[in-house]
This record gives structure tokens, C-alpha cells and sequence, in this order.
């Protein structure tokens, strides 16, 4: 470890650190990343000073280390944050450098923030221009529309969303929010993004949509079907409707759908089986391919472009319910529904569908969330769906 991290590291806090930075940031005209992957006591951080628009078909296995974050709309590109700064943290300490950037970033820091003692200001962010005001149909409508279009044969599955407006709490400080979404979660993408471009957004997802471990093995998931959690539930004694376990069968067969469009049959399948997110449970299918095995070093890239939009967050198939979403949801989804994650960062790539998200605006913050909708959809119940996924985030921002 190089000298002057060492003197930081025995006086300033990880939440300390990571004020400061992401106020530099803000003040910069810098994009900033933070987040946190599943099951994993690191939290990392990362400073870009120019992020990049990828197209569609970016091989992400040639990026240096950053952070994507892509819209739902395909059509619009990729935004890559390089790591022009990176910070790794664990048990609320700056962990040891442990690679060239981390240290040249940590004798920056130093040099830069010279007063270490100092409190830091009121942790800023990114905002842009957005409406809260979305003239959208009653969801409730919305979900009979779809049920409707069902009936006559225009798709067999489709996952309408809404959004819901908030006001932050006087005392809403991203950096505990944060915090506290890594203790309340522990198995989901914690994630902060704030750029110039896209705004401001945090999230707690449970939802892998393309992982590379070591270059070698690729994963992916079926995820859907929703129901509240309540800590003690015995997860083998879970049931679940003929609607959901159809639901989540459906998602197995897109994702099975985009191995067949590649020629990749060498996939191990496993599940579904019941798992925790945060308040809810859902039903998960999980996929490994062994890359090395089947010589497809960019498999990671080119599952990617097949999978998004799946059908947990769109529907099946694809264009038509794409197509139902655009004209009648009535509103952008900007990034929900869109993926995010680490890429290359130790050798690894970690992309998640952006779910139980929400944009920070200035004193408010918009909330996101979908349900999917077959055949036998209640409206009801998807409406219900919808709240207890906003739930999610707000029982952690509430408490802040
Ligand atoms: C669409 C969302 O979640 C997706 C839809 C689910 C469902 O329909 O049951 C479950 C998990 C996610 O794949 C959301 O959280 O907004």
C-alpha cells in the first residue's frame, strides 16, 4: 500500500470517502458509480471523466475497467463509464489498492483532498429535467388492456410498468441510503449512478441479466413470479399459482429461445426454485455455459444484445409486446428496465436488469416497477405487485 493511503485510511470513514468523491464528481461535471454485487462485503466506487456511448453491438470483454448503464430502449445507446478513478471499500475502511488505477487513485485523493478532517458538504448529485407529471392510463386499465390483447392472440405475456412520485425525506442523504440498502439487502445489486447525462438513480436489484466470471463462465436467469417475503418463511414450503409458475416458464423459454438463435446448447439449466429479494420472493431459473469449453470468448457480449429486453421486463414475444409498451404505457422508462453493472473490473463482468430503481430528482424521486401480465392476470393483483416493489426501496429511504 503507498504511504499517503495508508495516513487516509486511519482517519476517514468509507462514507467520508465516498461524500467527498462523489461531491467532486458533481462539481466536475464527472459521472460517478457506486455499488455493491450481491453476497460480497466490497463496495466499490468510480469516477469517469468522459463516459462513452457504446452501440448495441460493443464487445464489452475489450473495455477497461467501468460501469455500463444502458435504457431500456435499445435504440438508445450504452453509456460506459471508464474507471478514470477507482476506490474499493470493505468493513467501512478503503480497502488496499489492488490494481494500478486504485493506487494512482488513492495518491490522487490525497493530493486532493488535502483537509481529511474537514466534514464534508452535503452530498450532491446529478440531476436532469424530468416530469413528474406522466399522463399515464390508470395502471389498473393497463393491465386489462393487456390481458385483453392476450385474448386475441397478440402476445401470450407482457410486463406493463408505472411510475410513482415521491417526496425525499428532508434528512435524504444518498451516501446512508446507500449504506442501508447494503445492510437491508445483502443479495441484490446496490448500485448509485449519477451522470450529467442520465441523471441520478439507485437501486437494489435482484435480477442477473449477463455475468462472466474469470472469462470462462457465463450465467444468466429466468426470474418472475412475485410474492411478499416474511422473514422465518420456510422457501420449500413456498407455493406458487399455475400464473406464476407459467410466468416464469415463459422467461426459461425466451432465455433458452436466445442459446437456440447462437447455436449454444451446451447451457446447464437449474431450478426454478424459490428465492429471496429483499420484501418479496420470486421463482429462479439459473444458466452456465461454460465459455472455454465451447470456445465463445464473447459470449457474454452477444447474450447480452439477445437477451435485453427479456421477458420479465417486456414480455413474449418480443416485438409485439415491445410494440403494446411503446404505444400504451404512455410514459419513458428511461433507465428502468434497462441493465447496469460492473464490466472488467477483477477480471469479471456483472451486468443486472435495473429493477426496484428510482430516479433522484431534486426534494422528490420518481420510483419504478412492472409485473407480468398473462392470460390469467388479475389487475388487481399487479397493481398490488407494483406497490410492494416500490417497496422495496421505499422501506430502506423512508427509514434513512
Ligand atoms: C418488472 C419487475 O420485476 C420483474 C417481474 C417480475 C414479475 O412479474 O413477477 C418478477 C421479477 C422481475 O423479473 C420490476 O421489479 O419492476
Amino acid at each position: 500500500m503507498n504511504k499517503v493511503a495508508s495516513v487516509s485510511t486511519s482517519i476517514l470513514h468509507e462514507t467520508e470517502y465516498v461524500a467527498r468523491l462523489i461531491n467532486y464528481a458533481v462539481e466536475n461535471q464527472y459521472s460517478v458509480a457506486v455499488w455493491r454485487l450481491p453476497n460480497d462485503p466490497v463496495r466499490h466506487l468510480i469516477i469517469s471523466r468522459k463516459p462513452q456511448h457504446l452501440k448495441r453491438d460493443a464487445a464489452l470483454e475489450e473495455l477497461e475497467q467501468g460501469f455500463i448503464f444502458a435504457p431500456f430502449d435499445r435504440n438508445n445507446d450504452t453509456i460506459y463509464l471508464p474507471a478514470d478513478y477507482k476506490f474499493s471499500f470493505a468493513d467501512g475502511a478503503l480497502k488496499p489498492a489492488e490494481d494500478p488505477v486504485e493506487a494512482t487513485s488513492y495518491t490522487w485523493f490525497e493530493e486532493q483532498f488535502t483537509n481529511t478532517i474537514a466534514p464534508h458538504d452535503a452530498v450532491k448529485y446529478h440531476r436532469i429535467e424530468q416530469s413528474t407529471h406522466h399522463t399515464v392510463i390508470p395502471y389498473i386499465d393497463l393491465v386489462k388492456k393487456s390481458v385483453h390483447e392476450i385474448e386475441k392472440g397478440t402476445f401470450e405475456k407482457v410486463v406493463p410498468s408505472r411510475s410513482k412520485v415521491i417526496d425525499l425525506p428532508l434528512e435524504f442523504d444518498i451516501v446512508y441510503s446507500f449504506q442501508n440498502l447494503c445492510n437491508a439487502y445483502p443479495n441484490a445489486l446496490i448500485s448509485f449512478v449519477s451522470s450529467p447525462q442520465t441523471g441520478s438513480w439507485l437501486g437494489a436489484t435482484p435480477e442477473v441479466l449477463v455475468s462472466v466470471e474469470d472469462k470462462t463462465i457465463f450465467r444468466t436467469v429466468a426470474l418472475a413470479g412475485t410474492q411478499p417475503y416474511n422473514a422465518g418463511i420456510d422457501l420449500k414450503s413456498v407455493a406458487w399459482t399455475q400464473k406464476e409458475i407459467e410466468e416464469q416458464a415463459l422467461v426459461e423459454r425466451y432465455v433458452i429461445s436466445c442459446f437456440k438463435k447462437i447455436r449454444v446448447r451446451e447451457y446447464d439449466e437449474y431450478g426454478p426454485k424459490t428465492v429471496v429479494a429483499g420484501n418479496l420472493m420470486h421463482l429462479k431459473s439459473d444458466f452456465t455455459v461454460d465459455m472455454k469449453a465451447i470456445n465463445f470468448p464473447q459470449l457474454g457480449s452477444v447474450m447480452l444484445q439477445l437477451l435485453h429486453p427479456t421477458s420479465a421486463v417486456c414480455g413474449m414475444p418480443l416485438e409485439p409486446a415491445l410494440d403494446f409498451l411503446y404505444e400504451h404505457e404512455g410514459y419513458n422508462r428511461q433507465f428502468y428496465a434497462g441493465f447496469l453493472g460492473p464490466v472488467n473490473v477483477a477480471n469479471n463482468i456483472n451486468i443486472f436488469v435495473n429493477l426496484r430503481c428510482m430516479q433522484l430528482l431534486d426534494s422528490k424521486a420518481i420510483l419504478y416497477a412492472g409485473a407480468g401480465v398473462t392470460v390469467d392476470s388479475s389487475p388487481e393483483k399487479e397493481w398490488n405487485e407494483t406497490e410492494i416493489k416500490f417497496n422495496t426501496l421505499l422501506n430502506v429511504i423512508r427509514k434513512a
